[in-house]
């Protein structure tokens, strides 16, 4: 069984509202994939309908090639992190883990292993009911974990973690993938996911507005702009433009051009014996390509001021 999950024209109406209209896309073993989008934008619905527990009103949602449903050992397939909160607040964190692969048969061999692994060790013994929304984080990853599942599903695995533990996670995702793993983790918040996901899917409106690699992603949005410092303004502009390039001043000393790769730009102005100080191509942050593609579908804006 091949370890991706596939999600193929997926409708579904609450009410008035359309939360998934027509989402598609598949998430592959062996990357982290972002799952992204402002509020509202499907992300939590389509991760419940491929766990079965809402039905879709069109479309499919197949894991490892076949419904959730179907799965006769869901645990060993895929690991889920929904609700952080659904936990038995009175059991203790290994007792909850140990209750979980009971209900589930699997061996309560991993059990401690993976408290070890999320960093609850010391708080194996303590009440869940007693964790902060961090700790439950993590419980809840380590019982997705308990499957050894050649899947994940993470619905915002960063909330309520504190810096220490979004480095943590981000590191752990990473290995998870590396491990073969196809991992699927939503966030609406592009800065978390920054040097984790290798491979985005962004949400606007119950679709997807783009299925892209972040390499990809961040090579579109950096525009092929370049910037040139330098206190010979007007000869740098001349050779920059006689050779085809628009150019831009943006400062005293400094300019934007655009139209010519920053090497070309370097050796350009070393024939000319143009003296300038700094030549840099702009990278677009994440978080900057991110915005770009999602100015129209965002649903929830904050008035304008
Ligand atoms: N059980 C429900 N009943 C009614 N409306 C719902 C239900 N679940 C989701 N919705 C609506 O469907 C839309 C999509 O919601 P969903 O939670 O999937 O978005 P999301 O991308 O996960 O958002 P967020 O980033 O805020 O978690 C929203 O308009 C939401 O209000």
């Amino acid at each position: 069984m091949e370890a991706t999950i596939e999600v193929s024209g997926l409708r579904k109406r609450f009410g008035a509202t359309q939360a998934l209209d027509g989402m598609s896309f598949t998430v592959r073993p062996g990357q982290v994939t972002g799952f992204v989008g402002p509020n509202g934008a499907g992300k939590s619905t389509t991760m419940r309908v491929v766990l079965g527990l809402d039905a879709a009103d069109e479309g499919s949602a197949l894991v490892g090639g076949r419904p959730y449903r179907s799965l006769r050992t869901p645990l060993r397939h895929v690991g889920a992190l929904l609700d952080a909160g659904a936990l038995q607040p009175s059991r203790t964190a290994r007792d909850h883990l140990l209750w979980l692969a009971r209900s589930q048969g699997l061996g309560a061999g991993r059990t401690d292993a993976l408290l070890e692994r999320v960093g609850l060790a010391a708080a194996a013994k303590r009440r869940a009911g007693g964790f902060s929304l961090g700790m439950r984080q993590r419980l809840g990853i380590a019982a997705a974990l308990l499957g050894d599942p050649p899947m994940l599903m993470l619905d915002e695995p960063f909330n309520g973690l504190d810096p220490e533990g979004i480095v943590w996670i981000r590191g752990l995702l990473r290995s998870l993938a590396a491990e073969g793993r196809a991992v699927l983790v939503s966030s609406h918040l592009m800065s978390e996911l920054q040097d984790t996901a290798g491979h985005l899917v962004v949400a606007g409106r119950g679709r997807v507005v783009a299925d892209t690699s972040v390499a990809d992603l961040i090579e579109a949005a950096s525009g092929g702009q370049v910037t040139v410092r330098t206190t010979a303004r007007e000869p740098a502009m001349s050779a920059l433009a006689g050779a085809g390039a628009t150019v831009t001043v943006t400062g005293r000393d400094m300019l934007t051009v655009a139209g010519m790769a920053a090497e070309h730009v370097v050796r350009l102005l070393g024939d000319r014996s143009v003296p300038f100080s700094e030549v840099s191509a702009h990278r677009a942050t994440l978080e900057e390509a991110y915005l770009d593609l999602t100015r129209d579908a965002v649903d929830f804006r904050g008035a304008a001021r």
